[in-house]
């Protein structure tokens, strides 16, 4: 069985025939991951932030079926994060548009051994489910939801099992007897089921065992099927031993794929590697034909199928010069594969950044396909000449089931395999600098409509010519043995072979057998099946390690990530706005391990927000005041970050409030409002109502002006919506007149209002409101000293020189008096020198400068003094709280008096006169 297909065997049944209890035994005996596709609805939707929990329990009580899209992304996640080959999907497929469904996302991609069907009688399947609705919790096991179930199954379901009965697919089981006699009957080999038949069959035996020897033949049980007097022989048994044999390589297959790393000695025409005797390698070839019908929707899986790669018309298509002619090949041997030991001197040896993440992934193919009209192989070095018989023999890909931990392990240097060393490397990708405009840039592989590998122009270039220049090498021809055996090993560096060309790659897995690896183009992005061997992976000539990487990943700003259920018709739009030949790039950010955050665009249209207009109205539009938050955007924020603010709202819940970020940011979304505060708005939502959950811009009553906000909700009648100000937090009411689109130019900025909370320091509104009058309209540094789901823990620091009006300033340096604390942060050149004076008073108001001036450490006792005297007013100023607003700003005024009064004086008398 091959690595790179999970087993798959459906099992069907009406409600109630037992699925669930007989998968468990199967499961158990036989590794199996029993998957249950109406267990993985009831959990989607019972989890608190489900949007499809409404949705689901709707189906699941009426006996409806949910859409495929969800049944099968569930089913496809739980897959992949199980991190096996074999299950059982309990419950699946329903229906005819399940069926499709499934082929549409998973053909080709797993290999499906049969269908067992739980035959069971109408009234025994009622009984058993209103029994288990008992204690079940179900919603669905009463009466009438049965009867809708019982209709949805006759209806719907029967139709698939014929459907598989037509494909010589299906095992029927009797369901109706004990649980027991449904059974595997192990050690024997035997399937032992009882002949009793349910309604619409008569029963021909009763309780007959039934061999199940694996020489019973389709055609039998067709004839069974068309003339349904009993049970035709049930041969599974069989099946899933044979599945869980080919769990393990056997010693000869072990043996095999020792002998295909041996290859130093083997001359020219290297022996065809046959690892077609598995049944399902036939299988996957035949698929092979079979993928360009489905090629639409299986785009963002593994299409391992980029035998296309036409390199040179798409070289020639985008004009770009390339050496054709080989490169001078150095006659000194090169060292033998000890590239642990001996890296080449300037060669990084941590580990690149860029192996893809497991997750869908597309080919090469189809880059080419959109960038080149030209198709011909005209190809006239013999090295690199196309070759049908040549053609990548495995044609699915693991990549969509690779457990993502693996790669997160290797992402952090770590091997998933411990006998596998870090090994020399191939350096990363020039960093990407926020600001950057970049034109003419690839997209080298789009792995998920939020996710994309660009080749910068001069990557191109380099990328292409790597491929002229590894097609040269002596090493990697190959009519000729390699001089050099590779033995394959994850982490490793390769050269792969894909039609013609010879690509830098990492392997990330090896199968158990040893038969096959999952690769990562390392100039290109995508992650892909290779079988191992020498005519496929190679070690690669050290020639090839000093390039750096030529794709960099990247994500799409502003694009919601893809782990929400896209249909296939989205999806292909998404990939259409991802085909275009060039791009224009404006990064947004770069971090070293989530790689850039990027705007891209062509001829000025904005292909981020045509991706997220088409996601976004996919996703379901019922209230629900989370699903904002999962295209919320907010700046990459780290523990000890220091960040200069202004307070902006409370949060109105709780002790929390909201600060507005003052960055770059604030400042274009702040230009661009104001030229908005100019425009009159034209394309105001005065027809229609504006759509909850987007994002627009709306006028705030209180100054009349623009900002940023999204809709929470609307009322119809009165011609308002509600909104909230994404920069600042707050909410408010404004007319439909008043909203508008948000304008392209701001809306991937990040949201500026960010969540703080003060640590361990609960303040009441009230208190909020006293702090609000010292620090409020003057900026704030604060400094995140934690990050919780909803709101960050901060940290104040007040800057003193900003609450200080201009001539007391202008006193203090006329008297040169003490300096405190006043470097200016006006010039954001440095973060003020005040800090708290003790930790635990970090969140109060309580500030203690630190000084400037040296000659103002000799103060140092009278500062302290003095400062906490002020501390001391100012929580006696928060705790004054039924002032008028007058009294406690005059309050606050005469201590900022006395502040400086007494530091004038520069006299410990004074100080106490406080
Ligand atoms: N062969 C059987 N005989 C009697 N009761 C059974 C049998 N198989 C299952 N049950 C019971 O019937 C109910 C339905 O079984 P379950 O496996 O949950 O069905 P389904 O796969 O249709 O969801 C459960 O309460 C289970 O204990
Ligand atoms: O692929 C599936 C599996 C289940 N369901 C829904 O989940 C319910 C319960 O299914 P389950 O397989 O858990 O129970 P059964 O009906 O087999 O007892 C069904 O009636 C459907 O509404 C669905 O829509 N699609």
């Amino acid at each position: 069985m091959s690595f790179t297909k999970p087993n798959v065997i459906f099992v069907l049944g009406g409600p109630g025939a037992g699925k669930g209890t007989q998968c468990t035994r199967i499961a158990e005996t036989y590794g199996y991951v029993h998957l249950s596709a109406g267990d993985l609805l009831r959990e989607e939707a019972a989890k608190p932030a489900s949007t499809l929990g409404k949705e689901i329990n709707e189906h699941i009580k009426n006996g409806s079926i949910v859409p495929v899209a969800i049944t099968c992304k569930l089913l496809e996640n739980a897959m992949n994060n199980s991190g096996k080959q074999n299950f059982l999907i309990d419950g699946f497929p329903r229906n005819k548009d399940n069926v499709d469904g499934w082929k549409k996302a998973l053909d080709g991609k797993v290999n499906i051994q049969c269908v067992l069907f739980f035959d069971c009688d109408e009234k025994t399947c009622v009984a058993r489910c209103l029994e288990r609705g008992k204690a079940s919790g179900r919603t669905d096991d009463n009466e009438e939801s049965l009867k809708k179930r019982i209709v949805t199954y006759n209806e719907s379901t029967r139709p698939v099992i014929q459907f598989y009965e037509k494909e010589n697919l299906v095992k029927r089981i009797d369901a109706s007897n004990d649980v027991d006699k449904i059974n595997m009957q192990r050690p024997s080999n035997r399937y032992r089921v009882s002949h009793q038949y349910s309604h619409h069959h008569s029963p021909s035996h009763d309780d007959d065992d039934i061999d199940l020897s694996p020489t019973n033949s389709y055609s039998d049980e067709k004839e069974d099927f068309k003339q349904p007097t009993g049970y035709s022989p049930i041969e599974i048994s069989n099946e899933l031993e044979s599945a869980i044999r080919n769990l393990r390589p056997s010693a000869s297959q072990r043996k095999k794929a020792k002998a295909n790393l041996n290859v130093s000695k083997q001359k020219a025409d290297l022996p065809q590697l046959n690892l077609t005797n598995d049944e399902n390698f036939n299988e996957q070839n035949s698929n092979k034909e079979n993928s360009s019908q489905d090629q639409q929707s299986r785009r963002w899986f593994p299409n391992p199928d980029i035998g296309h790669v036409d390199s040179d018309a798409f070289i020639r298509h985008n004009h770009v010069e390339c050496s054709q002619q080989p490169v001078e090949s150095n006659d000194q041997i090169n060292p033998p594969a000890l590239l642990t030991a001996y890296p080449p001197a300037g060669i990084s040896t941590r580990p690149t950044a860029v192996v893809a993440p497991a997750g869908p992934t597309r080919s090469i193919s189809m880059f080419v396909a959109s960038n080149s009209s030209i198709k011909t192989v005209n190809d006239t070095n013999p090295n690199t000449r196309l070759n049908s018989t040549d053609q990548q023999t495995i044609t699915s890909s693991t990549s969509a089931f690779q457990p993502i931990a693996n790669l997160r392990n290797l992402l952090n240097g770590k091997s998933t395999n411990k006998s596998a060393p870090l090994l020399m490397d191939i350096p990363q990708h020039k960093a990407l600098v926020r600001g950057q405009q970049l034109t003419k840039v690839h997209i080298s592989h789009p792995q998920s409509p939020s996710i994309v590998y660009l080749m910068l122009h001069e990557d191109f270039n380099t990328a292409c010519r790597l491929l002229h220049e590894m097609a040269a090498h002596p090493d990697l021809q190959r009519d000729q043995s390699p001089t050099y055996a590779f033995k394959a090993q994850v982490n490793r560096l390769c050269a792969c072979y894909h039609e013609g060309r010879w690509f830098r790659c990492r392997i990330t897995q090896i199968s158990p057998d040893f038969s096959s690896a999952t690769v990562v183009y390392l100039d290109w992005g995508m992650t892909i099946p290779m079988q191992i061997g020498p005519e496929y992976i190679r070690r690669l000539p050290n020639e090839f390690y000093a390039e750096p990487t030529c794709s960099i990943m990247c994500h799409l700003d502003g694009v919601p990530n893809t782990n929400e259920l896209i249909p296939a018709d989205c999806l292909s739009e998404c990939i259409a706005l991802l085909s275009e030949n060039e791009y224009d790039v404006t990064v947004n950010g770069y971090d070293s391990n989530s790689g850039g955050k990027v705007i891209l665009s062509v001829n000025g249209r904005i292909i981020n927000d045509q991706i997220r207009q088409l996601l976004i109205p996919n996703k379901s539009m019922s209230v629900d005041d989370e699903l904002i938050e999962q295209f919320r955007h907010e700046l990459p924020l780290t523990v000890g970050d220091e960040l200069k603010a202004l307070l902006s709202s409370f949060s109105g819940k709780d002790d929390s409030f909201y600060v507005l970020l003052v960055n770059e940011d604030t400042v274009i979304i702040d230009r661009a409002m104001s030229q908005l505060q100019e425009t009159h708005f034209s394309n105001g939502y005065t027809s229609e109502a504006p759509r909850i959950k987007t994002l627009v811009v709306a006028r705030y009553a209180d100054d009349g002006k623009w900002y940023r906000a999204w809709i929470k909700s609307v009322c119809i009648q009165r011609q308002q919506a509600t909104v909230f100000f994404v920069d600042f937090g707050n909410e408010s009411t404004v007319m439909f007149e008043d909203i508008s689109p948000c304008p392209e130019s701001v809306r991937t900025l990040p949201w500026l209002g960010i969540r703080v909370r003060l640590l361990d320091e609960t303040m009441s509104h009230d208190e909020l409101a006293a702090f609000w009058k010292i620090a409020e309209s003057n900026y704030i540094w604060i400094k995140i000293l934690d990050i919780l789901k909803d709101s960050y823990i901060i940290q104040i620091k007040i800057d003193y020189t900003l609450i200080l009006r201009q001539e007391r300033m202008q006193i203090l340096e006329a008297n040169q008096g003490v300096h405190v604390g006043v470097q200016t942060l006006s010039n954001d050149q440095s973060l003020p020198t005040i800090r708290p004076s003790n930790y635990s008073d970090a969140n109060s108001i309580v500030m203690t400068p630190s000084f400037t001036d040296p000659c103002a450490t000799g103060n140092d006792p009278l500062i302290r003094n003095l400062f906490e005297m002020i501390s001391n007013e100012l929580r006696r100023l928060r705790h004054r709280i039924n002032d008028s607003d007058e009294a406690s700003q005059d309050r606050h005024s005469q201590l900022m008096q006395l502040l400086f009064s007494s530091v004038n004086l520069n006299n410990s008398n004074n100080s106490k006169r406080l």
